[in-house]
């Protein structure tokens, strides 16, 4: 913002300074000629009107121009960093046509640009001629001015035009700018906001002591006039319970989580240990449920800061969060890239794998007790060894109220669920324990599990899980 202020402070101490130049000028003429105070004042009018119609035009112009160039710019920029594959295809033909046609419409939108240019040059220039030559006329032939006076009015109506194009070039540059950058200003402004926390959104210390859910005519929506995704969901997780959330893909398994930290617009009632998630603080609504996502982010730092960011919590309870969530079981004590506490962590957690990321996710969890923990099933990217730990943690690790909701991509990881959730264009189409609905004729899990390669192992799951 301060830099903007200065820009616009510059530009405008410019502009003033232009126009102080050219009345100057006037004033020279007139105080030597006086007469010519109106041929100065149609001077100044003619060429104010000439400024507002270029003014108008060049912006438009100006704007496609930049639209043109970009196009050239990426187009070079994609050719010299793609410039392997481009020659082992073969493709130079392919690419310079596409350059040429990029950099014909650049030069046809930049010769209507010095046009317009020219067009407003013109003017300026033929107006300025106008008066200078009536002036001359004038002081050489009626005035009885002498020689020296003569020649200073003659040369400051000669320079006239140059100072009258020049401040034209002055204001158009500050108008510009000043539109840009306060129309992105304004635009950052008017970003919609959160509603803020509140005193009475503050729940009691020992919310939340359980994990206990209860979902109401839940609907939802990515914005204000955009269609309903989740639509009407209902449904009760008691405390401890591990649900897994099946569905085909866009069926709005992510948008339910999403819904349930209230990050997209709602409608219903949500109850988290009894209380309305819509009347607690976001703050602290989302810092008592933990989302583990696909590929988690982490700040940069050190892995310690990342556990725990507000130092409340000593080495021996982040150790045992790590040890617990098994990023011990992934190394071996000599081995030299061992991650400890004090490891650094790049931005986004780059030098970290997407497996050992979802385990510090997890361990962050463990740290914050959180009662209820939701687990965006990672897709790929993770091996088999650190997929089975996660999944060893989740099922041993985590405390008997603490919830569980899965959003599974493979059905394995579910099938011995308490219950298992199947969404299906917004709403939920099946809820209930995996035996009970492998056994619906045309049912939505069933025809899923059916589909699936693993089909025995996974009936000999939801078998296991539902008799244990
Ligand atoms: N940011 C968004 N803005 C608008 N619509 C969205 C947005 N994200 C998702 N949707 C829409 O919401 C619907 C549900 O999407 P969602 O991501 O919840 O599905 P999903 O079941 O999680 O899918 P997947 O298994 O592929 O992750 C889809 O129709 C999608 O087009």
């Amino acid at each position: 913002m301060k830099t903007l202020d200065n820009r616009v402070a510059r530009a405008t101490e410019l502009v003033i300074q232009v126009f102080i130049f050219m009345l100057l000028k006037i004033v020279a003429i007139i105080t030597f000629s006086p007469i010519f105070v109106i041929p100065a004042a149609l001077v100044s009018l003619a060429s104010a009107l000439c400024a507002h119609v270029f003014i108008k035009v060049q912006l438009s112009v100006k704007r496609e121009l930049s639209n043109s160039k970009a196009p050239v710019l990426a187009h070079f920029g994609a050719a010299v960093s793609g410039i392997v594959s481009v020659r082992a295809f073969g493709a130079q033909g392919a690419f310079k046509a596409e350059a040429y046609r990029r950099i014909d419409r650049f030069t046809s939108v930049s010769v209507t640009f010095s046009n317009v240019t020219r067009w407003l040059n013109m003017r300026i220039n033929m107006i300025a001629l106008f008066f200078a030559t009536g002036l001359a006329t004038y002081l050489t032939y009626v005035s009885d001015l002498s020689a020296s006076n003569t020649g200073f009015s003659l040369t400051m109506a000669t320079a006239f035009s140059s100072v009258i194009t020049q401040a034209i070039r002055v204001y158009n540059e500050f108008e510009m700018s000043g539109n840009g950058q306060v129309s992105s200003s304004q635009s950052y402004l008017l970003i919609e906001q959160e509603p803020k926390s509140t005193p009475e959104g503050v729940p009691p210390a020992y919310w939340p002591a359980s994990g206990h859910l209860e979902v109401e005519k839940l609907s939802a929506r990515y914005s204000e006039d955009g269609p309903k995704v989740l639509r009407d969901v209902s449904f009760e997780v008691v405390a401890g319970e591990r649900v897994g959330i099946v569905g085909r893909t866009g069926s709005g398994k992510s948008t339910l989580t999403l819904a349930l930290l209230r990050c997209i617009l709602t409608e219903g009632n949500v109850r988290f240990d009894g209380l309305l998630t819509e009347k607690i603080n976001l703050d602290a609504l989302r810092s008592s449920i933990t989302i583990i996502p696909q590929v988690p982010e982490l700040l940069s730092g050190t892995l310690r800061q990342n556990l725990d960011p507000f130092s409340e919590h000593d080495d021996a309870v982040l150790n045992d969060a790590l040890r617990s969530a098994g990023l011990f079981n992934l190394q071996t004590e000599d081995n030299q890239s061992r991650i400890t506490l004090d490891t650094q962590v790049a931005g986004g957690g780059a030098n970290l794998s997407v497996g050992q990321r979802q385990i510090l996710a997890l361990a962050r969890a463990i740290v914050r007790r959180s009662k209820l923990l939701i687990l965006d099933e990672a897709t790929s990217a993770i091996d088999y060894e650190t997929d089975s730990i996660i999944q060893t943690s989740l099922r041993t690790e985590l405390g008997k109220d603490v919830t569980l909701l899965t959003v599974a991509h493979r059905l394995q990881t579910i099938m011995d669920s308490d219950k298992i959730m199947v969404l299906e264009a917004g709403q939920i189409v099946e809820f209930g324990k995996p035996r009970e609905l492998l056994q619906k004729e045309n049912g939505l899990l069933r025809s899923l599990v059916d589909e699936s390669r693993d089909r025995d192992k996974l009936y000999t799951m939801a078998m296991g899980a539902s008799s244990s």
